[in-house]
């Protein structure tokens, strides 16, 4: 897929096979920071005193990190989208010219607060090894889980390219959903159950796999760093639902756009 050459880029096939790889990546992320406590102390609001700044420690380092790469250009990509859209700098970078994929609103497509509070309230208990916190890995651990937030969240908002691609796919029917406004009918049009079981089959096997030590997947009690149900669940319950959510509200507004 490139972003220059619309044309690949709302191929669903290709959006498909993106969206295969970033399974491997979010697998790998939560194998990371399951190596980490659960670390409390990462999360609440001004343990860590830093002068100007009311929050926490995830929060600061994420605002720093999310200020740096906007100045290289990573907010402008039609694929990311920072968890502080409001705080951000200018780019030192000239702009990229990229082509026309999304319509013009779609950067105000941004679920990332609720993938912020489901990430720290529900997945960092159930993945991480160990109640409490080991103060000289809280750095480690804002670190790591920055790297699962950003994943989760380019996966989830690529249902902006999957929801554009099904848009171009069949014009007359979306047009006529999105002026009913009958998001029951959209929600069905967008659902493809095959490929979301095949999504949790393969999962399955991902995380057994790539969690496992190879010389002891064959013994007796492999023993997997994260277990493979926990991942298959964060998609079915949260990641998949979600992505269709966000597929759902660009389409909403797709008639704003009449390209
Ligand atoms: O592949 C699609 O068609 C999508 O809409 C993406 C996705 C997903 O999140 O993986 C979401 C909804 C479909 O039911 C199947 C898969």
């Amino acid at each position: 897929m490139d972003f220059m050459k619309p044309e690949t880029v709302l191929d669903l096939n290709n959006i498909r096979q993106a969206l295969v790889r970033m399974e491997d990546t979010i697998v790998f992320n939560l194998i990371e920071r399951s190596q980490f406590y659960l670390s409390p102390l990462v999360y609440k609001s001004n343990y860590v005193r830093i002068p100007d700044f009311d929050g926490s420690f995830l929060q600061w380092t994420l605002l720093q990190q999310e200020r740096i790469h906007s100045q290289v250009r990573r907010y402008e990509a039609p694929d990311e989208e920072p968890f502080n859209p409001t705080k951000l700098l200018p780019s030192l970078l000239p702009p990229v010219n990229y082509p026309k994929i999304l319509a013009n609103y779609s950067k105000e497509v941004n679920v990332n607060e609720e993938i912020y509070q489901f990430y720290v309230e529900n997945i960092v208990p159930k993945i991480s090894c160990k109640e409490g916190d080991q103060l000289e890995n809280l750095g480690s651990v804002a670190v790591s889980d920055i790297e699962c937030l950003q994943s989760i969240s380019r996966r989830i908002h690529f249902g902006k390219f999957v929801a554009e691609a099904k848009f171009q796919l069949d014009k007359q029917l979306y047009t006529k959903l999105i002026k009913e406004k009958d998001i029951e009918s959209i929600e069905k049009s967008i659902t493809n159950s095959a490929v979301e079981q095949k999504i949790l089959e393969r999962l399955v096997d991902k995380s057994r796999s790539y969690g496992t030590d190879p010389l002891m997947r064959y013994s007796q009690n492999p023993q997997s760093k994260v277990d493979p149900e926990i991942i298959v669940k964060l998609y079915k319950e949260f990641i998949i639902p979600v992505t269709k959510k966000v597929e759902v509200e660009y389409l909403l507004r797709r008639l704003e756009d009449t390209q």
